[in-house]
């Protein structure tokens, strides 16, 4: 039913102006971003768990107050699909020019995001802890990469795995939005200034352990965070930091890109994380790039 692809504009989360890729239909337009092989379409699901229906409008214009929060999430799934596209050559989350579907409005007052293994959902928040989550760049970077570890080294979500399965959302979150080393923070706590829900630079800031001294052994479980993926993941998230700060972003964002789809397999420990990513900076560069790595990673501990 798309006629055409077109230019739209759209007001997001912050009430900003964003310009849009849009399709033609039959009596308007809808969120179907037809400038990639893979399809971005973006969903509302009026509050419902359900991926609800493509996001509409009459003109070219999506300004209105429940649209922000699908133009937002149309953006930025844009951004990262052509993140991957242009510096790691991975056409969409699988590498075959998969569709990348979001859903916005997800549930009601829903604190989180995720990636569901079919498409990204985004709740509104509750307005204390999250306003509407599809609201910052990292957050939709963090989920879209979940989609691209599970469709490579799909690093099993629990314990050691799953904590560099969370390391590995935030640092492409942070590839894609460098400007700070914070995840989250265009969405968190939004009557609080200048928080977020963690630091890639300070662990600790926010409850994490930055070594393995600190490593948290928790149950396997829901209320466990399934071994602490969301908190153990910033020993791994410091040791990035680590190697960034040491080689730049450019050599590292490839060397994580190649030891995440090249080396990982779904049962990696931590300790093969270094090995892959040592791995892969001699692959790529030499000696004093592996150098770097082993060095960023014996200072969070792991030897
Ligand atoms: C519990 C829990 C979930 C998360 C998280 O990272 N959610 C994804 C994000 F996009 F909202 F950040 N942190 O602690
Ligand atoms: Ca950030
Ligand atoms: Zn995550």
């Amino acid at each position: 039913n798309i006629l055409h692809e077109a230019t739209g504009t759209g007001i997001g989360t912050k009430g900003d102006t964003k310009t849009i890729n849009i399709s033609a239909i039959s009596g308007g337009y809808s969120l179907t971003d037809t400038t990639h092989t893979g399809k971005i379409i973006t969903y509302d699901a009026k509050t419902t768990q359900t991926r609800g229906n493509v996001v509409t409008s009459t003109s070219t214009l999506f300004n209105t107050t429940t649209q922000r929060a699908a133009v937002d999430a149309h953006y930025y799934a844009d951004v990262v699909y052509d993140y991957y596209l242009n510096t790691h050559n991975r056409d969409s989350y699988n590498g075959k020019g998969a569709a990348v579907e979001s859903v916005v409005h997800f549930d009601k007052n829903y604190n989180n995001a995720a990636w569901t293994g079919q498409y990204m959902i985004y709740g509104d928040g509750d307005g204390v802890t999250f306003s509407e989550l599809s609201g910052a760049k990292d957050v939709i970077a963090h989920e879209l990469t979940h989609a691209v570890t599970e469709t490579s080294s799909n690093l099993v979500y629990e314990n050691q795995p799953g904590a560099l399965n969370e390391s590995f959302s935030d640092v492409f979150g942070y590839f894609v939005d460098p400007d700070d080393w914070l995840m989250g923070e265009d969405i968190y706590t939004p009557k609080i200034a200048g928080d977020a829900l963690r630091s890639l630079s300070d662990p600790a800031k926010y409850d994490q352990p930055a070594h393995m001294n600190n490593y948290q052994n928790l149950p396997n479980t829901k209320a466990g965070d399934w071994g602490g993926v969301h908190i153990n993941s910033g020993i791994p998230n410091k040791a990035a930091y680590n190697t960034i700060q040491k080689i730049g972003k450019v050599k590292a964002e490839k060397i994580y890109y190649r030891a995440l789809t090249q080396y990982l397999t779904t049962n990696s420990q931590f300790v093969d994380a270094k090995k892959a990513l040592v791995q892969s900076a001699t692959d790529l560069y030499g000696a004093t790039e592996a150098a770097a790595v082993t060095e960023a990673w014996n200072a969070v501990g792991v030897t």
